[in-house]
C-alpha cells in the first residue's frame, strides 16, 4: 500500500450515488485505507424540470467532479458508468469498473399484477429517450410521461399517481432496496440496456500518485466487467452517442469471446438499426459494431434525433 493512506472520493449526493461511494469506500477500507467521502450537488441534480435530452450538454452529472479532480480536492470520483460521456478528457482517465450488477431494466408499479404486454393502455414513467423509443416500439398502447429526479423522487411520483408504472435500471432499484415494487424484469434482447448500465466507474486525475492509482484499480476493478464496458464505450464514442440519445449497447463474456450487441432507435421506435459481433479486443469490437451501424445509416439518424431533441 502506498504511504498516503487517506483517499478522498468525490460523488454526487443522491442516495444512489452515496451508496455507490460507500461501496467503493468499503472496498478500499477493507485493504486498510482511510476514506473520506466528499459529496456535491451537480447541475444535473439541480435541474429537474427539464428532460436530460433538453438540457443537452453531456456530462451534467460529471463536470463539477472533474474540476475537483483537476484541483486535487478529491483523489477519485465515482460515477454510474452509464452517466459518463463516451469520451473523457485525457488527463481524467477511468481507472476501474466495479463488477457489474444485473444490467437489465425493470418495471415498477404499485399494482403487482401490472404487465406491459397485457395492459391495454397505461401511463408509464421514464425519462430516457432509449426507454421511450423501446416502449413505443414494443408497447405502443401506453402513454409515456417524464420521470426525472433521483430514485426516491421517482418512487414518490409513482406513489402519488403520476403514472401507473415506471421503468428503471435494476441496478439502482436493487441498491436502493426498492425491489418490492418490481413487477416485471425486461429482457436484455428487447430492452437492451444503456452503455455502462449496472457498473460503477472510478475516475482519477493523471496527477494521482501512480502507485495509489494502481492500488485502487487492483482493489476495485473487475476485469470481465471492464472488457465489456470498454467495448460498449468504444461503440458509443464512435457513434458520438451519450446518455441522451436512444442508443444501446451491451457486452457479455461468452465462451467464444466477448459478445457485443448495439443499436440505435428512432425517437418513436419507428426505425431500429441493430448490429452484433464477437471478438477479443474490446476497442476493435466496439468499433466494428459501430461501423456496422454507421453502414446502416446510424449517423444520419442520430443527427436527425439531435435536431429533434434540440427543438
Ligand atoms: N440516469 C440515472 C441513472 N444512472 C444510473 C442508474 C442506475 C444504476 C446503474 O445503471 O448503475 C440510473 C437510474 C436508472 O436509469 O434507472
Amino acid at each position: 500500500m502506498p504511504t498516503n493512506k487517506l483517499i478522498r472520493i468525490g460523488t454526487r449526493n443522491s442516495a444512489l450515488a452515496m451508496w455507490q461511494a460507500r461501496h467503493i469506500a468499503s472496498l478500499l477500507e477493507n485493504a486498510g485505507y482511510t476514506v473520506e467521502i466528499v459529496d456535491i450537488v451537480t447541475i444535473g441534480d439541480k435541474i429537474l424540470d427539464r428532460s436530460l435530452s433538453k438540457i443537452g450538454a453531456k456530462g451534467v452529472f460529471t463536470e463539477e467532479l472533474e474540476t475537483m479532480l483537476r484541483n486535487g480536492e478529491i483523489d477519485i470520483a465515482q460515477h454510474s458508468a452509464k452517466d459518463l460521456p463516451s469520451t473523457l478528457a485525457a488527463d481524467l482517465p477511468l481507472i476501474a469498473f466495479t463488477k457489474r450488477e444485473a444490467a437489465h431494466d425493470v418495471v415498477l408499479s404499485l399494482n403487482p399484477d401490472f404487465r406491459l404486454a397485457s395492459n391495454k393502455g397505461a401511463v408509464v414513467g421514464t425519462s430516457s429517450t432509449r426507454r421511450r423509443a423501446m416502449m413505443a416500439k414494443e408497447f405502443p398502447q401506453h402513454s409515456l410521461v417524464e420521470m426525472r429526479g433521483n430514485l426516491q423522487t421517482r418512487l414518490e411520483k409513482l406513489k402519488s399517481g403520476t403514472s401507473d408504472a415506471m421503468i428503471l435500471a435494476f441496478a439502482g432499484v436493487h441498491r436502493m432496496g426498492m425491489e418490492s415494487y418490481i413487477v416485471e424484469h425486461l429482457p436484455i434482447e428487447t430492452f437492451t440496456p444503456a452503455v455502462g448500465q449496472g457498473s460503477v466507474a472510478i475516475q482519477s486525475s493523471s496527477r494521482l500518485d501512480p502507485a495509489l492509482s494502481a492500488s485502487i484499480r487492483k482493489l476495485c476493478n473487475d476485469d470481465a466487467t471492464e472488457a465489456c464496458l470498454l467495448a460498449e464505450r468504444h461503440l458509443l464514442a464512435q457513434l458520438d452517442g451519450g446518455c441522451s440519445v436512444p442508443v444501446y449497447g451491451h457486452a457479455q463474456q461468452h465462451k467464444d469471446g466477448l459478445y457485443l450487441r448495439g443499436g440505435v432507435l428512432g425517437l418513436k421506435g419507428e426505425v431500429e438499426m441493430v448490429a452484433s459481433a464477437t471478438g477479443s479486443n474490446p476497442e476493435q469490437l466496439g468499433k466494428a459494431v459501430a461501423q456496422n451501424l454507421i453502414g446502416q445509416g446510424a449517423q444520419t439518424l442520430l443527427q436527425d434525433i439531435r435536431k429533434q431533441l434540440a427543438s
